[in-house]
Parts: structure tokens; C-alpha cells; sequence
């Protein structure tokens, strides 16, 4: 029998009260961690569900010159692209009091795929703690969380629990460009793991992930609620 994860769910009528309610809790989670330990480093996922957060937690006050932002994954584009995460969180996440905090990218101008750019993003990790104090995931409608894609060409040495390698290039039917994800050890080791959610769709998909029935047997995000390293909270709003 596989093991399953401690879920705790949250759920909200409207996508703005679930903006405010994670954006608070992970300030709280990034003030404790300067608190303790005098930086916090926190790891957020792209796409377009994450916008209302990123712009709330950007407004709160914490002291975030010693908070790193990463991401969890990244398609290998520049930041010129709209389909770049990085353009994403210095856009909505970057700004107001929030600009202050160090991002860093999961991407290297210049190098022509994750593959070679994976040295330069390897040193660049190499001075900051490996443990992160929060990691926010998010879920596509197939799914898949971070860049765990379905049929992903490197999807099983990334869910490999007992992997040493902390990222991983991915490339996937549904991926659209190559990307490049943090595996899931590494996302596991972190001191609180978010999964936000929005919409009936999603809801459906997670549903049929926890169940494992019919597609959901094949999602990776399952991947994450059939461990039991690291407690999961949802985020649900419709
Ligand atoms: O770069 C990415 O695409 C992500 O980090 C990815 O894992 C995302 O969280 C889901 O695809 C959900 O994306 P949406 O919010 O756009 O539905």
C-alpha cells in the first residue's frame, strides 16, 4: 500500500478571499523564517492562477530584503516571453513592498536548453539552503503539478523519492516549450507545502487524483498526495 499525505483543505467562495487568506499565511510562513533564521526562501508556481495571490503577498509587510523567491518550475524561454514564469512574478509579485526581495531564476539567458543551462541554475542554488520554508504548487487540468507532465521524458527520475539531483529537465506532449523543474524530494523538503487550486475543473481533476479512479490514476500530481514526508495544505476557490 502506498502512503498518503496529511491534507488539510481550505476552501473559499471567491478566488480574491483565497488570495488574501494564502498571501497571509505565507507572510506569516516568511516572517517566522527571518525570525529563526534571518532569510526565508520560498518557491511559487507560474501559470495564470497564482496572478491575485502574487499581487496581494506583494503588498504585505514583512521584511522581505532577506526573502528569496524561486520558482518551482520554469518553460525555457527568455524573460521576454509572456510565457515566461519569471516575467510573471516580477510583474505581480516583485513589486510594491515585495520589490525588495532577491529573485532567483530558473532560467539562463543564452543557453539554448535546460539541459545546458542546468550548471549555471545548480550554482546559483548552491548558496541558499536547500530546505524551503514555503513551495506553492499549482495543477494543470491533466494533472500535472510543477513540470511533473504526464509521459515527461524525465518524469520518473523526478518523482524519484530517493533522487540527490534537485532539478530536472522535462519535456512533454503537454508541456508546450522544454522546461525545467525542481524534483519532488526537493519540493518536499520545505517547511509548509501549498497546492492553490481554482475552479470546478480542477477540483474534479484533484478529486479523481486522490481516488486514483479512472484518469486519475495517471496524474502525477498524485505523486504528492501518495507521500508521506510533508503535509499538504489545499487551497480550493471555485
Ligand atoms: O509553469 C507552469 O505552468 C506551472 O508552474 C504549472 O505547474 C502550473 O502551476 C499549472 O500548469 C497550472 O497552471 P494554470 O494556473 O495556468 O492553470
Amino acid at each position: 500500500m502506498s502512503a498518503s499525505a496529511e491534507i488539510s483543505q481550505h476552501t473559499f467562495a471567491s478566488s480574491a478571499a483565497l488570495a488574501e487568506a494564502l498571501a497571509g499565511e505565507l507572510a506569516n510562513r516568511l516572517r517566522k523564517a527571518i525570525a529563526e533564521r534571518g532569510r526565508a526562501l520560498i518557491a511559487v508556481s507560474g501559470g495564470s492562477t497564482p496572478k491575485q495571490l502574487f499581487d496581494r503577498l506583494s503588498q504585505l509587510a514583512l521584511d522581505w530584503d532577506k526573502v528569496y523567491v524561486t520558482l518551482v518550475d520554469e518553460r525555457w524561454v527568455p524573460e521576454s516571453s509572456d510565457r515566461s514564469n519569471a516575467r510573471l512574478v516580477k510583474a505581480m509579485l516583485l513589486k510594491h513592498a515585495a520589490a525588495a526581495a532577491h529573485f532567483v531564476p530558473l532560467y539562463e539567458a543564452g543557453q539554448d536548453t535546460p539541459e545546458a543551462g542546468l550548471v549555471y541554475l545548480q550554482a546559483r542554488l548552491s548558496a541558499l539552503p536547500a530546505r524551503f520554508d514555503a513551495v506553492v504548487l499549482g495543477m494543470g487540468g491533466d494533472g500535472h503539478t510543477a513540470s511533473f507532465f504526464p509521459g515527461g521524458d524525465h518524469l520518473t527520475q523526478a518523482l524519484d523519492l530517493q533522487g540527490r539531483q534537485r532539478l530536472w529537465p522535462m519535456r512533454a506532449e503537454g508541456a508546450g516549450e522544454p522546461r525545467i523543474t525542481f524534483s519532488l524530494p526537493a519540493l518536499l523538503d520545505t517547511e509548509a507545502l501549498y497546492l492553490h487550486i481554482e475552479g470546478a475543473a480542477k477540483r474534479e481533476v484533484f478529486k479523481q487524483a486522490e481516488t486514483g479512479e479512472g484518469a486519475g490514476a495517471h496524474y502525477p500530481v498524485r505523486a504528492v498526495l501518495n507521500q508521506s514526508r510533508t503535509p499538504l495544505s489545499v487551497f480550493w476557490s471555485p
